[in-house]
């Protein structure tokens, strides 16, 4: 379609207005020669092409204007319509746009009277002709700038919305102009509450301001806050944009998700965050069982087996191992069986060799196995691995050797493996998924982390703990749980075991906005399960229970900070602090068993 078909309404626009001025017919034709509008006689002969070899033909060729004042002239020789023709006389003019002939303004004369107005007042329609020629130019070469911009602004939206980081720009009065998916998840909130209106979240305001007024950049600065009731924690980059004459325009914000970057750098290096016993918070006899026998072992070099359902701390407990073993000096890394693709696998655990495959790095690449020599390699869900790569890792534990991909020779390593799993790898060799083998060597030492919901005394001493983590990290002042929540918390089966507890605890501290949270806070699933407090749901616990357990759970808690074993003047220290008599504190010792801990 031609761009003056394209744009057809505003054509047939000009051509009235050009006939009712000048008394003369009107017709404007396009470069592929249709009528695209017309006047008089050629009205009803619209989107018929012209004949080739006519005026207007030769006029589209040669961009030149051509007059005829009299019809058939010079012009008309080769027209195939010959003596056919209506017209008297016509003044023919192009519309050149960038040197290229977009179509003619045809003015017409039909009869005598209209040949005359042509022949009498040539100059005056020619000088007309050609402004109305180069206003339709103007409005067509308008038509594609605006056309080249919509794309521009369609790829910049397209490419906007497929990056990872959060982008917003801002003008020089903090109003967001415009804002991606990306950043539009990270702070939680919808496209149109915020395009258009001033940039108000506190911490990032005070930066932006910071960045307009000194027209100086920002580099990563970290933000932990809440906006508008979510938790926000981005590492944020803030830029002047500058518009065609170096005049601060506005600014760009470049938010990248705090989680996303901890991922991918321990996804890189296999490098966790390392643990200690004294990080498995738990009074319960169930995990101090555990926390005694892990510590027991953690001194010997032997393969261990850790099960458990997920988020039950199972990488914790990897991680202290290690920290408490003579390998603590030496690396700990950590790889998840599960997480990376199965044909990435065996070369993230045993490397590779250059030119090993098409797409292998020069030099080769060390192995999870290799990055751990000397230290511990935490094998995390070890069920979901592959048979064949069983097969390997059987042949690398039996004899302390690995075969990198593409490889010639064994090469030595000195690791300690510790595996993880929350599935029963028992089910698994009886479904012909896992290698009994396998399994026997690395179930040389299990340790099972039973799930929260078989622990309730764990879970105050884990929510004071996440309560304080967090309300330093949003900057809140909380003083804790009402007994309402307390009570859902010990009666809710937690799936997602201490995980979820935390997450739980942290959205709940990010929607307070008092010193007690009440169950007003608490996650919609648990809000449901709550909703059957004192009806459908489970019974709610007695009263003297649920102090029960907080006095149990709160002495255990302090006995353990104590450090278990006390002597005469510690207990008597303890006491002054929980401000209760030694008596007192004998006979709850002797109820709870708090001494023999
Ligand atoms: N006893 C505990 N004390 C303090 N924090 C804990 C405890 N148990 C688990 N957590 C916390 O719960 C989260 C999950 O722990 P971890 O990753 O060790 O569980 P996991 O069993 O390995 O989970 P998955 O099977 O899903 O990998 C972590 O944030 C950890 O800090």
């Amino acid at each position: 379609m031609s761009n003056l078909l394209k744009m057809r309404n505003f054509i047939e626009q000009v051509s009235d207005a050009i006939a009712s001025v000048l008394e003369l017919d009107v017709v404007i034709t396009d470069k592929d020669l249709f009528r695209v509008a017309a006047t008089g006689m050629y009205r009803n002969r619209l989107s018929q092409r012209v004949n080739q070899g006519c005026a207007t033909a030769n006029v589209i060729i040669g961009k030149k204007c051509i007059v005829t004042a009299s019809v058939p002239g010079d012009i008309c020789q080769h027209c195939t319509r010959g003596g056919k023709c209506q017209e008297k006389a016509h003044i023919i003019q192009p519309i050149v746009v960038d040197d290229e002939c977009e179509g003619v303004i045809g003015l017409l004369a039909f009869d005598e009277r209209q040949k005359n107005i042509i022949i009498k007042q040539q100059e005056k329609l020619l000088l007309y002709t050609e402004k109305m020629a180069a206003l339709i130019s103007s409005t067509l070469k308008e038509q594609e700038i605006l056309k080249k911009n919509l794309l521009i602004t369609n790829k910049l939206k397209m490419t906007l919305n497929t990056v990872d980081e959060g982008l917003i720009y801002v003008d020089n009065k903090r109003i967001v102009t415009q804002i991606n998916e990306a950043a539009l998840e990270m702070l939680g909130i919808a496209e149109a509450a915020i395009l258009d209106r001033e940039m108000d979240e506190c911490r990032i305001k005070r930066y932006v301001c910071e960045v307009l007024n000194e027209g100086v950049a920002l580099d990563d600065r970290e933000i932990v806050d809440v906006y508008q009731g979510k938790k926000i924690h981005v590492f944020i980059t803030i830029k002047p944009i500058l518009g065609i004459d170096d005049q601060q325009e506005g600014a760009v914000l470049i938010l990248k998700e705090y989680a996303k970057i901890e991922k991918i750098v321990s996804n890189v290096t296999g490098i966790r965050k390392a643990y200690f016993f004294k990080d498995i918070i738990g009074v319960s006899e169930a995990i101090n069982e555990v926390k005694n026998k892990a510590i027991k072992v953690a001194k010997i070099d032997s393969t261990v087996l850790l099960t458990g359902e997920s988020g039950t701390g199972k990488e914790m407990f990897a991680g202290a191992i290690h920290q408490e073993s003579h390998r603590s000096t030496g690396p700990f890394i950590s790889i998840n069986c599960a997480a990376i693709p199965e044909t990435l696998l065996e070369s993230e655990l045993f490397g590779y060799e250059e030119g090993a495959f098409s797409g292998a790095k020069k030099g080769g690449k060390p192995g999870k196995f290799q990055l751990a020599h000397g230290g511990t390699l935490f094998l995390d869900e070890i069920g979901d691995m592959p048979l064949y790569l069983q097969t390997k890792l059987l042949r690398a534990i039996q004899e302390k050797t690995i075969d990198k991909v593409g490889g010639t020779r064994p090469v030595e390593v000195n690791v300690r493996i510790i595996a993880a799993t929350n599935k029963n790898l028992e089910d698994s060799i009886a479904k012909g998924e896992f290698r009994k083998d396998l399994f026997y060597r690395l179930n040389v030492i299990p340790l099972n982390i039973p799930p929260l919901r078989e622990r309730p005394e764990d879970i105050y001493p884990l929510v004071n703990i996440f309560k304080n983590k967090h309300e330093n990290l949003l900057k809140k002042n909380v003083i804790g749980f009402s007994n309402e929540v307390m009570n859902i918390f010990y009666r809710y089966s937690w799936p997602g075991n201490v995980r979820e507890l935390e997450n739980v605890v942290e959205y709940m501290l990010s929607l307070a906005s008092s010193e007690i949270i009440g169950s007003d806070s608490l996650p919609h699933k648990l809000k449901n399960f709550s909703s059957g407090y004192g009806g459908k749901g489970p019974a709610l616990l007695p009263l003297a229970e649920v102090i029960t357990k907080a006095e149990e759970s709160a002495l255990k808690e302090a006995v353990a900070c104590a450090g278990n074993h006390l002597n005469d003047k510690e207990i008597l220290d303890l006491c002054r602090q929980l401000k209760i008599s030694r008596a007192t504190f004998y006979r709850k010792a002797k109820k709870y068993h708090l001494l023999s801990l």
